[in-house]
């Protein structure tokens, strides 16, 4: 089966700064949760990184929550974790695009965030892909967020100069009242 074919995966990045993650989780299915959550700690602790862990109700909160914490703390990145199973209605449909789509477009203002939110017809397929020995999808959210935070270092203290600023504490971001942050 196509599911169950190996990868590529991409070498650990390296840092020379501390790195510091946030780990939004939703325990929505507590078992397929912690096997997530296990998964994600330990990839970011074979790199080196510093981690919180932070729970929320359901997926359609954890893009959110991301995006507060990125206003209010100092989170190089972020993993996100749940898992959103197929019901009787058309919920699924929401709860997975309008997750995904939040967390895509949180990515593209510049945050660095991994996507471990499982959406799956059944239990079953979850339970393989959150097992840390199995598809181990924990710790390959953990691994994307890794690579964008390295990325975002990478090009730390370029700008080809026309204008565009870095996001930081004197950039004027979605929900930001105070007009003198304006970039
Ligand atoms: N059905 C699932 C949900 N639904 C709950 C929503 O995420 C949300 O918390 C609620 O609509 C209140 O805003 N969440 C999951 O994480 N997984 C599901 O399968
Ligand atoms: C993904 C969901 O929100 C789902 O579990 C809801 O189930 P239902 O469609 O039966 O209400």
């Amino acid at each position: 089966m196509a599911s169950s074919e190996e990868h590529t995966v991409l070498a650990r990045p390296e840092f020379d700064k501390p790195v510091k993650v946030l780990i939004v989780v939703s325990p929505y299915y507590s078992d397929i949760a912690h096997g997530l959550l296990t998964g994600a700690k330990a990839e970011l602790s074979a790199a080196g990184a510093d981690f919180e862990v932070v729970e929320m109700p359901g997926a359609l909160e954890i893009p959110t929550a991301i995006g507060i914490s990125d206003r209010r703390s100092n989170f190089d990145g972020y993993v996100a974790l749940g898992c959103v199973i197929r019901g009787e209605t058309t919920h699924y449909e929401t709860v997975c695009n309008d997750s995904s789509r939040a967390l895509q477009l949180l990515g593209l203002q510049g945050l660095c965030i991994g996507n471990g939110i499982l959406t799956v017809e059944n239990k079953k397929q979850a339970e393989v892909r959150a097992d840390p020995e199995g598809q181990n999808k924990g710790g390959g959210a953990a691994a994307a967020a890794l690579h964008l935070i390295a990325l975002a270092r990478k090009w730390a203290h370029t700008s080809k100069g026309i204008g565009f600023k870095p996001r930081g504490e004197d950039t004027l971001m979605a929900g930001d009242t105070d007009g003198s942050k304006i970039a």
